[in-house]
């Protein structure tokens, strides 16, 4: 069941009312759930039970330290991708050694410090990162657990801009290499061969796709095992999709269980990562009607949220739900596109959406808590908006709204 649900004509986050939070905190403004973070976490590891497993908050997806304590609390890893997720992590209490660190440009620095706190794999992206993970891990006397990330050259049938498995992506080594790089591997100083990771992108609403890939991964892993290169682990990365808009998803388990399925009596211990549908559903974004606009072939709501603040609409033209907090309204229907203050044609949240509003009216985005407050961005000098998690009939600031005189700390004038 949603945690954004309407009470008494107004919407609430859990217990707490949304127009209460935003007279209180002003808008731009996240709102989160725990409950259902904590919920879409439990959908993971209850699915895989007693089967041998770590799942892995993708922390881009969403890296507020409540959000990754919530998780932490209830023995959640992370998969990261640089060191100041990692040190996010370790701030928000996450266990290190629950760790997967992804990414295809892992630095030297990066790969210490990972080594330093215990990582419990690096997924490793090519070969010169390989030699790179070899070198730093003998320098410092230490031995990397590690992962290839295969490319298996699978179309994920998302949004181009998502997609991560095709070989015309960046990601991974392609799949028919993958055999003498783990040889190679597994004859370097400083590694550790322990499992083999695949992600093949993003907003993934069928099971097929995860599937051929996985086929090609178990015949990988047949392949090493003969040539006496052992698997403990497959990671199958992230992926699965959220209803948006009118998407129906597979659901964690209907996904876990096919894998199961697939994996018959192989009993390899299972990572995912999950972003997008542990958090999408547990946000939303608040914003105000500034004014309206009304033009002879358009009519405008201009919104005091922008893509500065939630960019997915301006990037991949995603769409998402938007709301009026308030259920009861005399205003006539009209329809809006719903566009912000940043001077950009294409700064919008919504286009064509039929509402009923005036000015001060507050509007919720739905399905933000991912990839929302993380891509949001100081374009147009325009201060971060504050976070809020909301826990039952409490609302605790998770993140504060950035200053204006933050904006600039750090920067100087030249010297006279
Ligand atoms: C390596 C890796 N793991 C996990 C994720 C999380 O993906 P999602 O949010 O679709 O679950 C991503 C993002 O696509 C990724 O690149
Ligand atoms: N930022 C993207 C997802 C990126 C996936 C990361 N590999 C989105 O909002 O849909």
């Amino acid at each position: 069941m949603s945690a954004f649900l309407y009470q008494n004509g107004s919407l609430h986050a859990e217990n707490v009312s949304l127009t209460a939070l935003a007279k209180e905190h002003g808008t731009p403004l996240y709102v989160y759930s725990r409950s259902a973070f904590e919920q879409a976490y439990l959908a993971y590891t209850v699915a895989l039970g007693e089967w041998p497993h770590l799942v892995c908050f993708a922390v881009k997806t969403n890296s507020n330290l409540g959000v990754l304590n919530t998780l932490a609390r209830l023995g959640a890893g992370f998969d990261i991708v640089s060191i100041g997720e990692l040190e996010r992590v370790i701030a928000a209490g996450g266990d290190p050694s629950k760790v997967v660190f992804s990414g295809v440009g892992k630095q030297a620095h990066e790969m210490q410090r990972a080594l330093e706190v215990g990582v419990h794999c690096f997924n490793v992206e090519s070969e010169a990162e390989l030699e790179r993970l070899s070198a730093v891990a003998s320098e410092l006397g230490k031995t990397a657990p590690v992962s290839l990330r295969v490319n298996p050259d699978v179309d994920a049938q998302t949004h181009p801009y998502i997609s991560t498995g095709l070989k015309d992506n960046k990601f991974g080594i392609d799949i028919n290499d993958a055999v003498r790089i783990y040889e190679k591997a597994a004859g370097l100083p400083g590694l550790n061969v322990k499992g083999v990771d695949c992600h093949i992108g993003s907003q993934l609403t069928e099971i097929d796709p995860f599937l051929d890939a996985l086929d090609r991964v178990l015949a990988l892993v047949d392949e090493l095992s003969g040539r006496g290169i052992t698997i403990e682990h497959l990671d199958l990365g992230g992926g699965l999709g959220v209803r948006y808009q009118d998407e129906q998803p597979a659901t964690p388990a209907e996904y876990i269980a096919a894998v199961k399925e697939r994996l018959g009596d192989r009993t390899f211990k299972l990572i995912f990562e999950p972003g997008r549908s542990i958090a999408a559903n547990a946000g939303v974004f608040l914003t105000q009607v500034e004014f309206l606009k009304l033009n002879e072939h358009k009519n405008f709501a201009i919104i005091d949220g922008a893509m500065n603040d939630l960019i997915r609409p301006a990037l991949y033209s995603a769409w998402q739900a938007i709301v009026p907090v308030s259920e009861t309204s005399a205003e006539p229907e009209r329809t809006y596109d719903l566009v912000g203050p940043v001077c950009e044609t294409g700064d919008f949240l919504g286009k064509d959406r039929p509402l009923k509003i005036a000015a001060g009216d507050l509007l919720a985005v739905m399905s933000a808590g991912a990839y929302g407050f993380v891509m949001a961005s100081n374009y147009n000098s325009r201060g971060r908006a504050a976070e809020i998690m909301v826990d039952g009939d409490k609302a605790f600031v998770v993140r504060e709204r950035e200053t204006v005189a933050s904006l600039f700390a750090g920067e100087s004038c030249l010297p006279d």
